[in-house]
């Protein structure tokens, strides 16, 4: 009897689901391949504080990524948003599968668009990214924190606690509940988190017979796209403490990088679109990144330090 491989990942919907996507095309590739699923609890699926308030990364990956360095597990399978750029160095993103779209949505059960929405309405999201940007089409709007699963989220519009949420079209497509969407807001007006709508496969480094049978269903557009994006944050400040919309999206052999930042004032909003060669995406983010500092993105990361730090110690 052939010895199972055993796929690590969190028990939320989503994260299920997201394993089931990627184990679909890895059966697809591997037919003789049996895959066994381990659920593991994280950080993020017990503290229910908005993120921007916890000055930790990794919150929804660390326990699952641990138990493959454990060897519990021989991969993980996460949502790509979710986990850090300075990966432990004895993992690797072994793989990253075809891309679903990374664009947010306005999810109620009443039809209401953005602009539909009663003045006051209270929108719930607890990412400062949607945030600033819910704000500057709608400052009449009351933007309040909200935590979660994603069907927990969508459960609180329905029961009339929020008048709307803001959440990725990925995620609500995956557990099958694309319904709810109302609007599907545009990259270059809403802007994405970097990573959003892609799926990370990780495994060990020195596994290289597993890095190779996950190479089989790689997607090399959606891996360009999320380096650009990755290498952009790198060099400016990420995480959930700074609102940084970052994505890319690949035409040919030419790469878009689309880039937000605000000031945590809201009265700045930088904006960059750049296209590079699909060859060097990591270029191309270097370059976004460069021109984000030159017109003062940095001072706006220290000003979202400045006011995070003084929202946690009112709260
Ligand atoms: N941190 C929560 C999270 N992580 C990944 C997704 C959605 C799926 C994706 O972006 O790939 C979500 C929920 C959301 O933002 O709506």
């Amino acid at each position: 009897m052939k010895k199972s491989i055993w796929v690590g990942t969190r028990g939320s919907r989503l994260a299920i689901a997201q394993t089931e996507i990627a184990l679909a095309a890895l059966r697809r590739a591997h037919p003789g391949v049996r895959f066994e699923v381990v659920t593991i609890s994280t950080k993020g699926d017990v503290d229910k504080r908005p993120l921007f308030t916890m000055d930790e990364k990794g919150i929804f990956e660390k326990e699952v990524n641990e138990a493959v360095k454990k060897g519990e597990a021989d991969f993980a399978v996460h949502s790509l948003k979710d986990i850090p750029s300075d990966l432990s160095e004895e993992l690797v993103v072994a793989c990253i599968p075809k891309r679903a779209s990374p664009n947010d949505v306005l999810v109620n059960d009443k039809g209401q668009k953005l602009k539909e929405l009663a003045p006051g309405s209270v929108i719930g999201t607890s990412s400062l990214r949607r945030a600033v940007q819910l704000t500057k089409y709608r400052p009449d709007l009351n933007v309040m924190p909200i935590r979660g699963n994603v069907e927990t989220r969508v459960k609180k519009v329905i029961s009339g606690e929020y008048g709307a949420v803001v959440l990725a079209e990925a995620g609500l497509t995956r557990i099958g509940m694309k319904d709810v969407i109302v609007e599907r807001f545009s990259i270059r007006d809403f802007v994405p988190a970097p990573g959003q709508g892609a799926i990370a496969i990780v495994c060990r480094r020195d596994d290289k017979a597993l890095i190779r049978m996950l190479g089989q269903i790689e997607d090399s557009r959606s891996r360009a796209e999320v380096l650009a994006e990755r290498a952009l944050i790198k060099k400016v400040e990420g995480g959930c403490r700074f609102p940084l919309g970052a994505v890319a999206v690949t035409n040919g052999d030419k790469i878009t990088l689309y880039a937000s930042v605000f000031s945590a004032d809201g009265s700045r909003n930088i904006k960059v679109k750049k296209v590079g060669k699909a060859s060097e995406p990591e270029k191309l983010g270097d370059k976004v990144a460069g021109m984000l500092v030159k017109q003062g993105a940095m001072e706006m990361a220290e000003g979202w330090r400045r006011a995070v730090d003084e929202w946690n110690r009112k709260l």
